[in-house]
């Protein structure tokens, strides 16, 4: 079954192409990732994806259904959570609290209404702790639970955003750059964390610039350069694709390396 699919996708932003006719499929049980040089539309097209932005044109399918045009709470509670890359984080409420917003998210979308009236009832607050530490347990931050997020290091407020996705029980995670600004010791963690959330049933679809992590936890890639797509195939074709070399690579990805 197809998980998720663009055809002839295009984004303009006033003169600009920034996804330009993109094409490409998810497959159920993969770990697929979206490749390609800085500006090269790929934080656009996860925007598309997940409903942030509308497409100029062309149509996205999720789960074979076409969910172009759909709004973002809509297409969250259809199964698909993402993480950005800039985190969005309430920085001065606990890690708990932040993964529970995002069962609460799951309902209302409604962050203002959220702050006034965090939970309708108290049993319904107890259901979002209880489903809240349980993912924190499966990420391995429930430590971290009752401290608050702006002073975790930087992995931690990662991984707690990620836990935060997986309160709407999403069936494909968008990853906007899990990696960035990790250092290696939390990059490594990330990576297990990650094939660790695929195991347990989850689809992917994954933007890195870390080239390492792209080619040790992808099945398929999909490269684009000016928003257009270049190339596509497993990691090995894609290493040794001369276009893809050629536009990204270059001569800065060695296999067994760090990215970059
Ligand atoms: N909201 C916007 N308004 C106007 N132009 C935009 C907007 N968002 C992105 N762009 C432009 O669209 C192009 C693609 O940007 P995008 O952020 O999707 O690239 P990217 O591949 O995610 O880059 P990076 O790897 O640096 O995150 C760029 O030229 C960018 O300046």
């Amino acid at each position: 079954m197809s998980v998720l699919r663009l055809e002839h996708v295009t984004k303009r932003f006033g003169g600009l192409v920034a996804v330009n006719d993109l094409s490409f499929e998810v497959k159920e049980r993969q770990i697929h990732a979206l490749i390609g040089p800085n500006g090269s539309g790929k934080s656009t097209s996860i925007n598309m994806i997940n409903g942030s932005f509308p497409v100029t044109s062309g149509k996205i399918y999720f789960n074979d259904k076409d969910i172009t045009g759909w709004k973002m709470h809509k297409i969250a509670a259809a199964g698909m959570g993402r993480t950005y890359q800039n985190l969005k984080l309430f920085r001065s409420m606990t890690a708990l609290e932040n993964v529970m917003i995002g069962g609460q998210l799951h309902a209302k979308m409604n962050f203002a209404r959220f702050l006034i009236d965090p939970f309708k009832t108290k049993r319904e607050e107890e259901e979002l702790r209880e489903k809240a530490m349980e993912i924190m347990r499966f990420i391995g931050i429930e430590q971290y639970a009752d401290r608050t997020v702006g002073n975790l290091p930087y992995g931690r407020q990662k991984m707690t955003e990620l836990a935060r996705t997986l309160m709407i029980d999403p069936t494909l995670i968008l990853l906007d750059e899990p990696a960035a600004g990790l250092n290696p010791n939390e990059r490594a963690e990330f990576v297990a964390i990650i094939k660790k959330v695929y195991e347990s049933g989850k689809d992917i679809l994954l933007i890195e610039h870390n080239m390492d992590i792209i080619m040790n936890i992808s099945h398929v890639i999909t490269v684009i350069n000016h928003g257009a797509k270049i190339a596509e195939g497993t990691p090995t074709e894609i290493q040794n694709d001369p276009e893809v070399i050629r536009a990204y690579l270059g001569d800065r990805y060695k296999i067994g390396m760090e990215g970059e």
